[in-house]
């Protein structure tokens, strides 16, 4: 459990000291009572409800629970809201290889404690970096419209190359996730291929330093896109690009809001935030997962493609960690509900078995003793 030193609030407008906030709240107590009823008992106060949003402590974690700041402004202009950014332990070690580090909720129990005691009532993620099984009482509260799920080359400044088909034999791609390594490997054995660790912008002075070993990154076009450095990219790498052929993470480009189980307050507040034709794909794409029981360091890649309205394609593969295994499906449907999509992920998860994707993923698994899945990458 984090101390509240760690506790950061960029609210929009002047905000106490956190630390004060939550001490002030608790002296109002005259019976104790757990932060949770705290919670209930402030939502019937006369001053203005405050929604109290927490997010990681990275810039582009920051600018996403900005976004929805502005989003739930704009659907209930009547609240207030604080934003509060945290470290967590995934922050923290950055030394470890994501795929060694063990359990993604490592990511997230922190700020996933703080929502349990009612410091915060909901908690920004990316689809991608959620655990298809949330700890309990922790449930996803809405899926936001996706932003380009695609994953991208940035070439390091000053390369006249554009893509991966012109990089040269050696040339060094920068990424600490396996499904982007495996995936490109299949096509270009000839490339090599280097952890990069930190956060975007951190990445993204690594790739460009002078001394640096990379030619390139892989990274999601949704960060870059957040972020505002578009101008960075140099290929998209979906399964129509030339050269391409990248499936990606199950649920990238997504932002997915965790809450309570049973707090209705806050889910009807995110009622307006949710997008249906997200919610349904990234649900799909994330029952295939669980299905596969894949993490998100787990070479599985997906693209699913609404071909239209409630008909959806969705296209997955399964990768050896040096790219030389692979099985490949696709599957065409009708995805109209929650259950469809349920059905769906797990359709196309048992055609990938068939094809043989449990001997690739057992191998993965065999030869990674400490826990089978990864951190965010
Ligand atoms: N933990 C890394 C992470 N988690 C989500 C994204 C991209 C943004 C998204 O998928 O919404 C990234 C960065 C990257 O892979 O380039």
């Amino acid at each position: 459990m984090a101390t509240h030193e760690q506790l950061e609030s960029t609210s929009s407008r002047p905000v106490l000291d956190p630390t004060v906030n939550v001490q002030e709240k608790s002296s109002k107590e005259t019976a104790p009572s757990t932060a949770l009823k705290r919670n209930a008992e402030e939502a019937n106060l006369d001053e203005k409800t405050t929604i109290h949003i927490g997010t990681r402590r990275s810039a582009l974690a920051v600018v996403q629970a900005e976004m929805v700041l502005a989003d739930l402004k704009k659907a209930h202009p009547d609240l207030n809201y604080e934003i509060h950014a945290m470290s967590t332990m995934g922050d923290k070690n950055q030394t470890t290889a994501l795929h060694d580090f063990g359990a993604k909720a490592l990511w997230t129990h922190e700020l996933e404690a703080q929502l349990m005691d009612g410091t915060l009532d909901l908690i920004v993620h990316c689809l991608k970096d959620l655990p298809t099984q949330l700890p309990p009482k922790c449930v996803i509260g809405c899926i936001m419209e996706r932003e380009d799920p695609r994953d991208v080359v940035i070439m390091k400044k000053g390369l006249e190359y554009k893509g991966l088909l012109e990089l040269p034999e050696g040339a060094v791609v920068g990424t600490s996730s396996v499904r982007r390594s495996a995936q490109i490997k299949m096509r270009y054995p000839h490339l090599k291929f280097k952890d990069v660790r930190g956060n975007v912008g951190t990445r993204l002075s690594k790739l460009d330093a002078e001394d640096g070993d990379y030619s390139c990154l892989i990274l999601a076009a949704a960060g870059i896109l957040r972020m505002d450095w578009g101008d960075r990219i140099t290929q998209y790498l979906d399964s129509k690009t030339e050269g391409g052929g990248l499936l990606h993470a199950v649920g990238q480009g997504a932002l997915a809001i965790e809450v309570r189980e049973g707090d209705e307050k806050t889910t009807a507040i995110l009622n307006k935030l949710a997008n249906e034709e997200s919610t349904l794909a990234g649900t799909a794409e994330r029952s295939l997962m669980r299905t596969l029981e894949g993490g998100c360091s787990v070479p599985i890649g997906v693209e699913t493609t609404w071909i239209e309205k409630g008909k959806l394609l969705m296209k997955a593969i399964v990768v050896s960690l040096d790219g030389k295994e692979h099985v490949e499906a696709e599957r065409l449907g009708e995805v109209l509900n929650a259950k469809d999509a349920d059905e769906f992920g797990w359709d196309l998860a048992h055609v990938l078995v068939e094809k043989g994707a449990t001997k690739i993923l057992e191998a993965i698994n065999l030869n990674r003793p400490i826990i089978k899945d990864g951190g965010g990458a």
